[in-house]
């Protein structure tokens, strides 16, 4: 065993864990993946979330939590973030993955872990990233923030290989709104084009979004430029546009005219944009921040108004400013 190695521990053994646990072995590290069923693991190394991806054998699966770490990398669904990190031992500096806000206090990823655990540092990991392509190798570049520009950039340094180039930011509050928000104005986009309301009206769906993620970012404490970054524009096209993405595909589903019954039903993960839009309504409406796609999103998934009424409602506000005035 290779002692000057790195220590990553890695919660959660869903899509993005594996992925990420992949990718921390792939950088030299040694790497702890917490799992809540660990004996899913197949004779050839494989995890259910990710069939096709093998294991390294740098990569130990456990139940248990870790003891030992040099950073701790927190990669389950936001709803269940509360609860699993109350699980996990304040021995390293903890970095979200999730990309959401949590439903039951409108508080974002880091806010959370800051409060179960005061005594580490927190960041976030975000960025325009499958899980499946990253797990293969694909080239792919994400970006890691903390408070603290020095500790982003050494927690940068570990995950980062020829193939995952990591950037480092000092603004978790903007990278948050950005891995938060563009999974709500995914499902918008799927639905927009679902309905065959064309590539023009998704353009400027996204478009509009990113100023309303802007906006939202500054009233929360961060920086507006951000969201022009990896983990604003960048995880908007990706999530908009891409076939993979699960929050784009239900939109697709709605936009078609299934029910969000039934378009959940179709499995495939957890849809983030479906918790995350209430939430982060609730989050932008405490700051007074202007957000109608989200709001219209919103509106649509709790069956308070359907497709057309959404595109009348978004379509008939009146003449605006691009900048400078939120509208
Ligand atoms: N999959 C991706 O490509 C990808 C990429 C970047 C970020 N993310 C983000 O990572 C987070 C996790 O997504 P994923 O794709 O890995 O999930 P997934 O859909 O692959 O799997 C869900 C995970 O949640 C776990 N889970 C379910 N109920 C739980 C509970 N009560 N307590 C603890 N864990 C529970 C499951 O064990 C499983 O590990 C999400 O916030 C997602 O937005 C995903
Ligand atoms: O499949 P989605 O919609 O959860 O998107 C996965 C990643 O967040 C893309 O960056």
């Amino acid at each position: 065993m290779d002692m000057n190695s790195a220590h990553i521990a890695v919660i959660g053994a869903g899509a993005w864990g594996i992925a990420l646990a992949i990718q921390a072995a792939r950088a030299g590290a040694h790497v702890h993946l917490w799992a809540r069923q660990p004996e899913t693991l197949s004779p050839r190394r494989t995890l259910p979330r990710l069939p096709d991806a093998v294991l390294p054998e740098r990569i130990t699966l456990s139940a248990d939590m870790p003891t030992h770490a040099d950073a701790i990398l927190l990669a389950v669904p936001t709803q269940h973030l509360r609860a699993v990190c109350t699980r996990v031992p304040p021995i390293a500096p903890m970095i979200a993955c999730c990309k959401g806000v949590e439903l039951s206090t409108d508080m974002l990823p880091c806010a959370i872990m800051a409060q179960i655990h005061p005594t580490v540092a927190h960041g976030v990991l975000s960025g325009p990233n499958f899980a499946h392509e990253i797990a293969h190798g694909l080239p792919a570049a994400a970006v890691l923030a903390c408070a603290s520009a020095t500790q982003a950039r050494t927690l940068a340094d570990l995950l980062t290989t020829p193939s995952f180039r990591l950037y480092a930011s000092n603004d978790p509050t903007g990278v948050q709104v950005g891995g938060a928000a563009k999974n709500v104005i995914a499902i918008a986009a799927g639905a927009t084009i679902g309905a065959g309301l064309g590539e023009n009206a998704r353009a400027a769906l996204i478009t509009r979004s990113l100023a309303e993620l802007g906006r939202l970012s500054h009233a929360l404490g961060g920086q507006a430029e951000t969201l022009s970054g990896l983990a604003g524009i960048g995880d908007l096209l990706l999530t908009c546009t891409g076939a993979a993405s699960r929050n784009y595909t239900l939109g697709l589903a709605l936009g078609r005219g299934e029910t969000l019954e039934q378009a959940l039903a179709q499995g495939g993960g957890v849809v983030e944009g479906v918790t995350t839009a209430p939430a982060l309504l609730a989050l932008a409406r405490g700051r007074g921040v202007s957000v109608p796609v989200i709001e219209t999103v919103a509106l649509v998934l709790s069956g308070a108004i359907d497709l057309h009424a959404a595109r009348t409602r978004l379509m008939n506000r009146p003449v605006g400013q691009e900048f400078g005035i939120p509208t």
